[in-house]
């Protein structure tokens, strides 16, 4: 080789001396012939040699030359190999990705750079060779998706795709993937650029678990909730199985909330969801939809009989006592459980159906579970024909106000009369408001209906005034949802006074009930409204079990003694009892006293005797239609 090199480096000399050579001795012959000192056919020979030769010479010049420039290009072709091999690996040392180059055809693994040897936790030659599949997590869901996606690196496809590499450690590492496809030597391989996104993955796992979670009890929230039972639904819809929804609603959370705070609802929340997830086992789940409403999602194949089972678990657990700070506090549970697919076949009308049963447990008494049955269907499918019929009602003014008088007992005189509403549904026929006034009261059509009443209830007075009839106040129910709205102070002055009236003109009548488990909300706005000089009266009085010492803090002027009390006080010793110690209570603190639903003449006496102050009933009358009880006002007030 060396001396091919140096022949080559030489020869095309000896190519010229061969020429020089070569005409030297043409001369020479030539020179030798004209002397006649060689004959031609000699001549003629040494020429042919002597050409023969120097053809050789050159010849042999010309292709040492050739090898000399092919020589030349391989080294410049090896340095400008070795100096990109160098860049390459300058460049994928410094990339901040770990770097994995495999072979297409194989999957082997054929170069890695130093990231890539920190992001498995192996060296070089532990990557080197192994198969690029051995390196990527491996798991049911994950296993099919990320073979997928080995299979679209080999293929060359670009682009980014995520998976879980397996460090030497056993620990799995999110990465981010981008690829790209080479050739080299007639071979395909696969570049690809592994970018660890672990703490990418954990801000959107805490993202996502925000989103489906409720921070306070930390368990899935209505949204996951509602995708957990979408996805148990089409789950026994395929393999025939079954779901069971049970909603549980707590019971007296609302009168701890309002009277201990916050602070202590939530305590008490905690470690009710506790004991919520004690009962849930495998892949049952509970969640909290919000409030103190709970939902658990059961599949399987008998499982009404697990739903029972759990339903007494659960309120015999949430029945225990909790302590939470210095309180020992007491609540229960109502719960309603829906099944697929007998009680509806999607997600909606199951978490309906188990919410209506709930109800219907609440209703039967409370701590006790129910489950869905057609009763309860009806019961609402008839709701919601109300709620809209509600709301058509109130667009197109189909509620009327009927009127039924107070009589004074000591002067035998009308002073008062309460407005009480009256609306016929067009399919359902008459409904009375206690059926409807708690629908309003959920969907907050009360607020819109209430201010109507007022409105109507005003109009009637300021018309029976222009028309003579005076010294009448107008008793109006009102809601405790709308003493909580904060506009309503304001219309209610504005009506008032939009029909020429004042406060003292009115009397407003809240619900015992009501207004003793909305004490705190609701005391600074009967102050506004005493302020305003409304009367204020509670009703229904006697169902409540309301304290003396809370009956003290209320603003209010009078008590109306429920007719239930009323209906056999000439015969049954204990509600006589009742409504004379409702007479002597009330009379302590200065309140009036009047007796709802007082029928016979007997009653009327024998409330008379006890020192009640007024009555109101079919005695005197029943509510009236606004012309009907004018006429009774005056007939009755000019006789007295
Ligand atoms: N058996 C019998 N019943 C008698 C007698 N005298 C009166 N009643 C009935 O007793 C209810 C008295 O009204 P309430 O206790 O305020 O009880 C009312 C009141 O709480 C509520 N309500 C009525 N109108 C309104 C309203 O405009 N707004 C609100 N928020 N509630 C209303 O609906 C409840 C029921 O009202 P109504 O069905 O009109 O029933 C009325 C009345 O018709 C009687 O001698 N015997």
């Amino acid at each position: 080789m060396t001396l091919i090199i140096i022949l080559g480096k030489y020869l095309w000399l000896a190519g010229i001396l061969a020429s020089i050579v070569m005409s030297e001795v043409v001369t020479a012959a030539m020179g030798l012939l004209l002397k006649g000192e060689v004959t031609f056919d000699y001549l003629a020979t040494g020429m042919v040699a002597a050409f023969l030769v120097s053809g050789i010479v050159v010849a042999g010049t010309m292709k040492m030359e050739e090898l000399e420039r092919r020589r030349q290009e391989e080294v410049a072709k090896n340095r400008a190999l070795r100096a990109s091999e160098r860049r390459y690996r300058t460049l994928i040392e410094v990339a901040n990705d770990a770097i994995l180059v495999t072979d297409a055809e194989t999957g082997t693994l054929v170069d890695c750079n130093r990231q890539a040897e920190v992001l498995l936790g192996m060296s070089r030659n532990e990557i080197i060779g192994q198969h690029l599949s051995n390196l990527h997590e491996t798991g049911k869901d994950l296993e099919e998706a990320e073979t997928d996606c080995i299979s679209r690196l080999l293929r060359g496809k670009t682009g980014t795709i995520e998976l879980s590499l397996i460090r030497a450690d056993g620990t799995s590492i999110p990465v981010e993937v981008s690829s790209s496809a080479f050739e080299m030597d007639g071979r395909r391989y696969v570049h690809g650029a592994f970018r660890d996104i672990t703490q990418r993955r954990e801000a959107e796992d805490r993202i996502k678990h925000l989103a489906h979670h409720d921070p306070l009890t930390n368990l899935p929230n209505r949204v996951f909730l509602h995708g957990r039972l979408e996805q148990a639904v089409e789950f026994a819809r395929r393999e025939q199985k079954q779901v069971a929804v049970m909603f549980i609603d707590l019971d007296n959370f609302k009168r701890i909330n309002d009277t201990l705070g916050h602070r202590i609802g939530d305590a008490l929340l905690e470690q009710v969801a506790g004991r919520l997830t004690e009962n849930v086992h495998g892949s049952q789940v509970v969640g909290r939809l919000g409030g103190d409403e709970f939902l658990v999602v059961i599949t399987g194949n008998h499982v009404s009989t697990t739903a029972t089972a759990m339903a007494k678990r659960i309120l015999e657990s949430i029945c225990r006592p909790y302590t939470v700070e210095d309180y020992q506090l007491h609540s229960g549970a109502s719960i309603g459980i829906a099944v697929y697919p007998a009680d509806g076949n999607s997600a909606e009308t199951l978490m309906k159906h188990a919410d209506a049963a709930m109800y219907h447990a609440k209703s039967k008494g409370r701590n006790t579970f129910e489950f869905f049955s057609q009763a309860i269907n009806r019961g609402v499918r008839e709701r919601l024909e109300i709620e809209n019929g509600l709301r058509d009602a109130l667009k197109h003014g189909a509620f009327r106000l009927h009127y039924q008088p107070q009589v004074d007992l000591a002067t035998g005189s009308i002073r008062s009369v309460e407005a009480l509403l009256r609306w016929r549904h067009p399919v359902l026929g008459v409904i009375t408001p206690d059926r409807f006034i708690p629908i309003a009261e959920e969907t907050k059509l009360i607020l819109p209906l209430g201010l109507w009443v007022l409105d109507r209830a005003c109009h009637q007075l300021r018309t029976w005034r222009n028309d003579g009839i005076a010294g009448i106040r107008m008793a109006i129910n009102v809601s405790v949802k709308q003493l909580q709205d904060e506009a309503f102070f304001e219309a209610l002055g504005s009506i008032v006074e939009r029909h020429g009236l004042s406060g003292s003109d009115i009397e407003l009548e809240i619900t015992e009930s009501a207004i003793m488990e909305n004490l705190s909300r609701v005391q600074a706005i009967l102050k506004s409204l005493r302020d305003y000089g409304i009367t204020l009266s509670i009703d229904d009085f006697g169902t409540g079990y309301s304290s003396l010492g809370r009956l003290k803090l209320l603003p209010i002027q009078s008590l109306k003694i429920d007719r239930s009390f009323v209906r056999d006080i000439e015969t049954d010793q204990g509600n006589a009892k009742i409504c004379d110690g409702i007479i002597a209570l009330g009379h302590s603190l200065g309140l009036k006293i009047i007796a709802e639903g007082v029928e016979t003449a007997a009653q009327k006496v024998r409330l008379q005797d006890a020192g009640c102050d007024a009555i109101q009933g079919f005695l005197i009358a029943k509510p009236l239609p606004a012309d009907e009880a004018a006429k009774l006002i005056s007939r009755v007030n000019a006789i007295t």
